[in-house]
C-alpha cells in the first residue's frame, strides 16, 4: 500500500508563556501531516516537538519531512529513526486513523473515546507558576476540575513553600470537602536534592492532597530520586527522565516501580508504546505537550487503552493556555 504524504508546519502563541524551570516558552510550533491511501482515505497526525523535554527540535522535524518522498510506504512509516520520537508518533498514529478504521486497536470507535478535555473530573488542570495559581485552581475548580498540576523550582523555594500552604487552605476552605482534589507538583528537575527534600516534607505532611512531585531533579540524578522515593511517602512521577520509549526502559530496568509521565506525541511509535506498557503493567499518567486537536485525539487514543490499572487523569487541561481560535484543518485550505 502506498500513501501521499503532505505536510504543513503551524505554530500557535501561548496566551501566557509556559514558565518552567527550564524556561520560557511563549510559541508552540508543530506539524500536521495527511497520508492519503489509494482510495483516498484520508489519516491525520501531528508532529508536537519539545526539544527542551528531549525530542528532536522542530527544526529536525521538518528537515525529516523534506527529505520524504511525495509517496510513502508502510516501510517509510516504520523506519523512522529513534532520534526522531515525534516524527514517530506523528506518522504512525496517521497511519492508524487509515488502517484501524476510526476504531481504536482496542476496537473502540474513535467517537465513543471519552474525551477527558470534555469531562474535566478525568483530566487535571494545569496551573500558572507562582501566586497566580491560586485564583487559577478556583476558575478551574468550578469549570469541574478536581485535579490542578502546578509549576514549581520557577521562583525562590521560600516563597513557592508559602504559596503551596496557601494553596492547599484555599482548597480546603473554598472547595466543599467532599471534593476529593489532588494537587500535582512540576520541578521540571529544577530542585537540588536538599530543596527535592524540603519539598517531600512539605508533601508528606500536607497528605493525600498531594497527588505525586513530579521530576524533582535533573535527569542524571536518577539514583537520587529513587533514593527519595524510597524515603518519602508522597510518590515520586518521572518525566524528562522518561521522555522516550528509550528512556522509559532504561529506567524501567534500574528498577523504577513510580509513575511514569507519558507525554505520547514525543514518547514515539504509539505500537511500541502500546506494547511497552501492556507487558510491563506501567503506572502511568498521560500527558499533553501543548498539541493540536490532532495530536490529542491520537495521544488520548493511545491513553485510553492504557489508562486502565490506576485510571490516573490524564493532563490535557491546557487548553485555556491558548486563546486563539486555531482551526488546524485550515491548514489545508490556504
Ligand atoms: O501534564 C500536564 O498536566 C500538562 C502538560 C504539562 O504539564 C507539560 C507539558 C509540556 C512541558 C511542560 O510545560 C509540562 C511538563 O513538564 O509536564
Ligand atoms: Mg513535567
Amino acid at each position: 500500500m502506498e500513501y501521499k504524504f503532505e505536510f504543513r508546519p503551524y505554530q500557535r502563541q501561548f496566551r501566557v508563556p509556559v514558565k518552567t524551570s527550564h524556561g520560557t516558552w511563549d510559541l508552540r510550533k508543530g506539524i500536521i501531516l495527511r497520508l492519503t491511501d489509494e482510495k483516498g482515505k484520508e489519516g491525520f497526525g501531528e508532529i508536537a516537538p519539545v526539544s527542551w523535554l528531549g525530542s528532536e527540535t522542530f527544526e529536525q522535524a521538518l528537515d525529516f519531512c523534506q527529505q520524504l518522498p511525495k509517496v510513502i510506504t508502510p516501510t517509510n512509516i516504520f523506519s523512522v529513526p529513534d532520534e526522531l520520537p515525534a516524527c514517530q508518533f506523528g506518522i504512525e498514529s496517521a497511519w492508524e486513523t487509515i488502517t484501524t478504521h476510526a476504531l481504536t486497536l482496542s476496537g473502540m470507535p474513535l467517537e465513543d473515546l471519552p474525551d477527558p478535555t470534555s469531562e474535566p473530573e478525568m483530566c487535571s488542570g494545569l496551573l500558572p507558576p507562582g501566586q497566580a495559581a491560586i485564583l487559577a485552581c478556583k476558575i478551574l475548580w468550578k469549570k469541574g476540575y478536581r485535579t490542578f498540576k502546578w509549576k514549581i523550582g520557577v521562583i525562590p523555594i521560600q516563597l513557592e513553600l508559602r504559596i503551596l500552604e496557601q494553596l492547599v487552605q484555599s482548597i480546603l476552605e473554598d472547595f466543599s470537602a467532599d471534593d476529593s482534589i489532588s494537587l500535582r507538583l512540576d520541578a521540571n528537575g529544577g530542585l537540588t536534592d536538599v530543596e527535592a527534600s524540603q519539598w517531600l516534607h512539605v508533601c508528606d505532611r500536607a497528605g493525600k492532597i498531594i497527588e505525586f512531585l513530579e521530576q524533582p531533579l535533573p535527569v542524571d540524578q536518577f539514583d537520587q530520586m529513587k533514593k527519595l522515593s524510597d524515603r518519602f511517602s508522597t510518590p515520586i512521577a518521572l518525566d524528562e527522565s522518561v521522555v522516550t520509549l528509550k528512556q522509559m526502559k532504561e529506567v524501567y530496568q534500574k528498577g523504577w516501580n513510580g509513575i511514569f509521565v507519558i507525554k505520547p506525541s514525543i514518547a514515539g511509535s504509539p505500537s511500541q508504546i502500546r506494547q511497552f506498557c501492556k507487558s510491563k503493567n506501567i503506572d502511568a499518567v498521560f500527558s499533553s505537550v501543548f498539541e493540536t486537536e490532532i495530536g490529542r485525539e491520537a495521544a488520548l487514543r493511545l491513553a485510553s487503552e492504557l489508562n486502565t490499572k490506576h485510571n490516573r487523569p490524564v493532563g490535557f487541561g491546557v487548553n485555556h493556555w491558548f486563546d486563539d481560535n486555531f482551526d488546524v484543518h485550515q491548514l489545508w485550505h490556504d
